[in-house]
């Protein structure tokens, strides 16, 4: 590390997360009545000061009257300070202990809640420059050494002209004092700090910005706590993902940019560029053609069951890992199709647009109670064995067929056959998944085979109905209903019309998607998907991804992880332990799994290794995707 480099960092909203003389007014006017108009004064006076619109010795001194604090309140305020030290700067402290000689923090604040701070984190005390209280003799604060530089206007730029530094001076600051140093042309770099507050003028000014100190680390080749600024990890959410999301994520640190509606591909294919996280819905097409385009892809959240809309064995491929909410939206399926059930065998939507036009039409013809009907679910996964149980607790009777083994619950009848199920049942509703193999799974054949006057439901997916054969079957009156909330085409947004041949038929319920649409389902997925996703960010572990290998892995603890994402071909596993042994690393554990496409290798090693590994490790052939994390 070159000797001649220097680091200038700011106190207040920069090493802590707070102004400390806001702290200290909370203490020092504790029992004054009108604490919280003093305070708004306060504050106002700092950002003013601080946003660089007014003097600042003026402020500072008006300040330090309206707080009336005294010597023994500062105890209290160190020890809310030690509370409230940025993140970024807390999780650093291995970065100032090595850099002692050359980190100085410049603040206009004061020495005598500053040093105890600071010194915590092997700053130096000749390094901390910091105005200084003056007391009465009861110790009340009632100014400050007037001597001193930086309790004047421009006080940041004269300080650092008397210390004439010799080598680079890199500043890291939110307030525009801090700025003004590299505009006075004593600093090389000005990075607007922007973790705690953000500060538009200086934001405006600065040539860099450093949402976390990672960030000014990573931009200086500094070593840093994070293995990479969670900063840079730009996440796209698409489709109105719920609100709960996007805080989980911003929480997280990462950039997040939001979009009502679907993007079509010539969209997400400029969108996607440079994004690490795509979370979507079902309309949102990742085709492989969009996959080319995502440059820096890791990971795709499909907030919704239904994965069809991925180019799920590119994403594998390409080494990026897809999540799904398996689960979350399942009951609210079934309620919307138990519902259905009931007002379709009542005709209830007809009546009530009859009555919305004035129509009183009393009469019992065509509806039927659902006790001792036959239900025949079609796929009898989540949602299916769901349905199953709460529809016998309405009386029904239940059939089901699914292509593969399934646990029969309650008293449900297993058909072996299609062909079966749909001439047994009074009501076939179908829950199958979306693959492509189910296309047009139900036409013309299978509304043939059904029993006269039965009902019909598709809340799964649209393709795998043949819209045609269904008008027609309703047309004839050979079905007495239907329910429709999934189609081969759905209007990207709520802008577009809902164009299609069951629009207008007697007792056709449609529904635009909205089987997983409540509140219950939207929260549970917005906490499960960005959880699973975070996971796979912070640790490689991908239980529960839809397409990679699953692992589940331990808290890394005291290490550091390899992850490796390789096309699973003979011998890449023997490269990568070769280059570990060549280079004397340490391993501490390794956890494999392959499929048929890839393998996903995790290898934690001591610490101390030559980096020269690293580069061996990328370098290895049929590697995908080689990341490090501690
Ligand atoms: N309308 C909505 O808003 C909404 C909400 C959630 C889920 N869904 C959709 O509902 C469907 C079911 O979801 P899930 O969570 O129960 O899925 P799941 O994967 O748990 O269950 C699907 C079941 O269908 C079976 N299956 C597949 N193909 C079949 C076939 N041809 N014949 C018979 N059985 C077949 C599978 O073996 C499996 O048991 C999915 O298509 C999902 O995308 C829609
Ligand atoms: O919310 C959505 O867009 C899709 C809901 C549903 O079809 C799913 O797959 O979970």
């Amino acid at each position: 590390m070159n000797k001649d480099k220097y680091f200038i960092l700011d106190f207040d909203s920069t090493f802590t997360k707070v102004e400390a003389l806001d702290e200290l007014g909370e203490i020092s006017l504790r029992d004054e009545q009108n604490k919280e108009e003093i305070l708004q004064q306060i504050k106002e006076l700092t950002d003013s000061a601080m946003n660089g619109n007014s003097s600042f010795s003026e402020g500072l001194t008006k300040r330090l009257q309206l707080l009336k604090a005294n010597r023994k309140h500062l105890q209290e305020l160190i020890a809310i300070l030690q509370e409230k030290v940025s993140d970024s700067i807390h999780r650093n402290k291995a970065f100032f202990e090595e850099f002692a000689d050359q980190v100085l923090i410049v603040s206009s604040g004061f020495k005598e809640f500053i040093l105890p701070i600071v010194s915590a984190y092997g700053i130096k005390e000749e390094n901390v420059h910091a105005n200084t209280f003056e007391f009465d003799e009861q110790g009340n604060i009632i100014g400050y050494d007037p001597d001193n530089v930086l309790c004047q206007d421009k006080g940041k730029i004269k300080l650092l002209d008397q210390l004439g530094l010799s080598g680079d001076v890199y500043v890291l600051g939110d307030g525009y004092t801090d700025y003004e140093i590299k505009e006075a042309g004593l600093a090389n770099k000005f990075y607007a700090f922007t973790e705690n507050v953000v500060r538009d003028k200086v934001v405006e000014k600065a040539e860099h910005v450093a949402p976390t100190l990672e960030e000014f680390l990573y931009q200086n080749k500094l070593p840093m706590a994070v293995s990479y600024p969670k900063n840079r990890i730009k996440v796209l959410l698409l489709e109105g993902i719920h609100p709960n999301a996007v805080e989980l994520f911003k929480l997280e640190g990462y950039q997040i940019e939001t979009v009502p509606g679907a993007l079509n591909e010539e969209e997400l294919c400029n969108q996607v560029k440079d994004v690490s996280i795509l979370g979507i819905r079902s309309k949102t097409q990742v085709t492989a053609k969009v996959l080319e385009h995502a440059n820096r892809l890791m990971s795709i959240g499909a907030f919704c069951i239904g994965t069809n809309q991925i180019a799920l064995d590119t994403c594998l491929k390409a080494g990026i890992t897809v999540f799904n909410a398996p689960f979350s939206n399942t009951r609210s399926v079934v309620e919307l199709a138990l519902g259905e059930i009931i007002m379709l065998s009542r005709r209830i939507f007809d009546k009530s647009m009859k009555m919305h036009q004035g129509v009183w039409d009393k009469s019992a013809a065509g509806s039927i109670e659902v006790r001792d009907k036959k239900l025949g679910i079609v796929g009898y996964g989540n949602i299916g064995a769901q349905l199953s149980v709460l529809a016998e607790a309405m009386g029904m009777q239940v059939y089901y067929y699914d292509v593969v083994e399934k646990l029969q619950l309650g008293n449900a009848r297993k058909c072996e056959t299609l062909q079966e199920l749909l001439q047994l049942a009074d009501f076939v509703t179908l829950h199958v998944d979306g693959s492509p193999s189910n296309t047009n799974l139900f036409g013309k054949a299978e509304f043939d085979a059904m029993k006269p006057g039965a009902v019909f439901l598709n809340l799964s997916r649209g393709h795998v109905v043949e819209i045609p054969a269904l008008v027609e079957a309703l047309k004839s009156g050979k079905l007495a209903g239907a329910a429709v909330d999934v189609f081969p085409y759905e209007p990207a947004s709520n802008n577009e019309e809902f164009v299609n041949e069951l629009r207008g038929l007697a007792n056709v319920i449609l529904t635009p998607h909205i089987g997983g649409s409540t509140t219950e389902a939207q929260e549970n997925i917005a906490r499960f998907v960005p959880t699973r996703i975070m996971q796979y960010i912070n640790t490689g572990n991908t239980y529960q991804s839809v397409n990679f290998p699953n692992i589940q892995l331990p808290e890394l603890n005291n290490a550091h992880r390899l992850i490796h994402i390789h096309a699973n071909v003979p011998g890449v596993l023997a490269n990568i332990n070769n280059a570990l042994a060549r280079n004397e690393v340490n391993i501490l554990g390794q956890y494999l799994k392959t499929n048929e496409q890839i393998g996903y290798v995790i290898t934690d090693i001591d610490k101390a290794y030559d980096k020269q590994v690293v580069s061996e490790l990328r370098k290895i052939p049929h590697t995908i995707k080689f990341r490090i994390l501690y």
